[in-house]
């Protein structure tokens, strides 16, 4: 039987930034709402959560950077709500704070989960911060934790 080695869901002591955009706050807000229920539901103290929140999702990487560097946080949470428009303004912003996203996740050794809503319209956005779509701030709140104990254990079984 090969050896698995993987992250549980049980924080213990672990610490988690939530960088989080303003734009379109009906629904970032309850991004970051289950982002923190998932959480403490699963352990998190609520002084081990801190959330920066920023303008908008172009922001969230150099939020998330600053985060990283700062050695304070076993992981980073971020999350966002872009909702298209009527010129390419979307799909800039989209891959561009993606890419920065991405990019801090691998220039840090901490994982960096992504809760960014990508939608073109407002019922996508409404389905997909805590409805029948569910709540992609929770799945990043998850992943982080996941990944954080992942992160623990390669260092133990290193
Ligand atoms: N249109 C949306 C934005 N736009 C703002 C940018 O993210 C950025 O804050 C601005 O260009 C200043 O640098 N942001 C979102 O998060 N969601 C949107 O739908
Ligand atoms: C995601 C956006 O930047 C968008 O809301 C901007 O709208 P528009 O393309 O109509 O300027």
């Amino acid at each position: 039987m090969p050896n698995i080695v993987e992250g549980n869901l049980v924080a213990v002591g672990k610490r988690f930034a939530i960088v989080a955009a303003r734009w379109n706050d009906i629904f970032s807000d309850k991004l970051v709402s289950g982002a923190c229920d998932a959480l403490v539901r699963h352990g998190v103290d609520d002084d081990d959560i801190t959330i920066f929140r920023c303008p908008g999702c172009f922001e969230l990487p150099q939020v998330a950077a600053r985060a990283a560097e700062s050695g304070k946080y076993d992981a980073i949470i971020c999350l966002g709500v872009l909702i298209r428009g009527g010129t390419p303004h979307f799909d800039y912003i989209a891959s561009q704070a993606t890419r920065g996203i991405g990019t801090v996740a691998q220039d840090y050794p901490i994982p960096v989960s992504y809760g960014v809503l990508t939608c073109d319209n407002l019922e996508q956005a409404i389905e997909r911060s805590g409805s029948k779509a569910g709540n992609k701030g929770v799945e990043a709140a998850l992943a982080a934790l996941e990944m954080a104990n992942l992160f623990e254990q390669m260092e133990t079984s290193e």
